[in-house]
């Protein structure tokens, strides 16, 4: 579905790789985590995924196709099959449930009708059917500013899910959550993979919350890909490996 071939990003203002020569393939049915130190270029490799970052080298094909082939109106149509969620949600503070989950179908429709807010009735059915299936039909009024962060994030998911997406990219979308809210999260998005059939790759600090998920694990290390495999595989050996500076470094600095 995801083909991404020699990928590399340097972004313009740096002397390092931020991705360094990837080689994926992605499918539907894949529930995908991304695992990685800080700055290990997760973001960078969501971007590329969505076509938000254009590679240095190498190449990211969607179906088959080249993305750097594609002009901005054919990015934006693959874009539309693409739901995003964020750490910070990107939702609109003052506006309600209802409202900010109906922004979901702004890729399909003319500019006009979405400044003007006009939605048919089967659009506001099936935004009402989502808002239900992520359990906040009661808050389907109230403004997003007024929702905890669990809620918010919800709100976020059924925005996604509106848009009919094909990929679910989540650029870590639990890093702002606590751990039990977390999981619920995750039990959420697993559950929206299972049932609509979404490719899902999610940036994800949680080891265990990636190998609770996951169908599989892909780890980066400085731009690199260090590992892709199952949750099974990837042992506390793999775990070191990509953590293991990090912690010790923490730890001495406890100790
Ligand atoms: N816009 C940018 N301009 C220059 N360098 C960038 C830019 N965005 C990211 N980088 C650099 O690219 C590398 C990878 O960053 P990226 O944000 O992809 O990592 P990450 O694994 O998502 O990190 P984190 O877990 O902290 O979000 C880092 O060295 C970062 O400083």
């Amino acid at each position: 579905m995801i083909e991404i071939k020699n990928l590399s990003v340097r972004y313009h203002n740096s002397t390092n790789d931020a991705l360094k020569n990837i080689n994926l393939t992605v499918e539907k049915g894949d529930f995908i985590c991304v695992l990685g130190k800080s700055g290990a270029g997760k973001s960078t490799l969501i971007r590329c995924l969505n076509g938000l970052q254009k590679p240095t080298n190498g190449e990211v094909y969607w179906n088959g196709e080249p993305m750097s082939t594609k002009n901005e109106e054919q990015i934006r149509v693959v874009r539309r099959e693409m739901g995003m969620i964020f750490q910070h949600f990107n939702l609109i503070p003052r506006l309600s449930v209802f409202q900010n989950v109906l922004t979901g179908l702004f890729g399909y429709r003319n500019s006009f009708k979405n400044l003007i807010g006009w939605y048919n009735s089967e659009e506001l059915k099936e935004a009402k059917q989502v808002i239900s299936d992520v359990g906040l039909s009661e808050f389907l009024d109230r403004r997003v500013e007024h929702l905890s962060g669990g809620q918010k994030q919800r709100v976020g998911i059924a925005r996604a899910i509106l848009q009919q997406p094909k990929v679910l990219l989540g650029d870590e979308p639990v890093a702002s959550l606590d751990p039990g809210t977390s999981n619920h999260v995750f039990k959420l998005l697993k559950e929206m993979h299972l049932r609509l059939q979404l490719l899902t790759v999610i940036n994800v600090h949680d080891v265990t919350l990636a190998k609770r998920y996951a169908t599989r694990i892909i780890a980066l290390k400085n731009g690199e890909l260090l590992f892709d495999g199952t949750p099974d595989e990837f042992t506390d050996r793999i775990y070191h490996e990509v953590y293991e500076s990090e912690v010790e470094k923490s730890l001495s600095y406890i100790t």
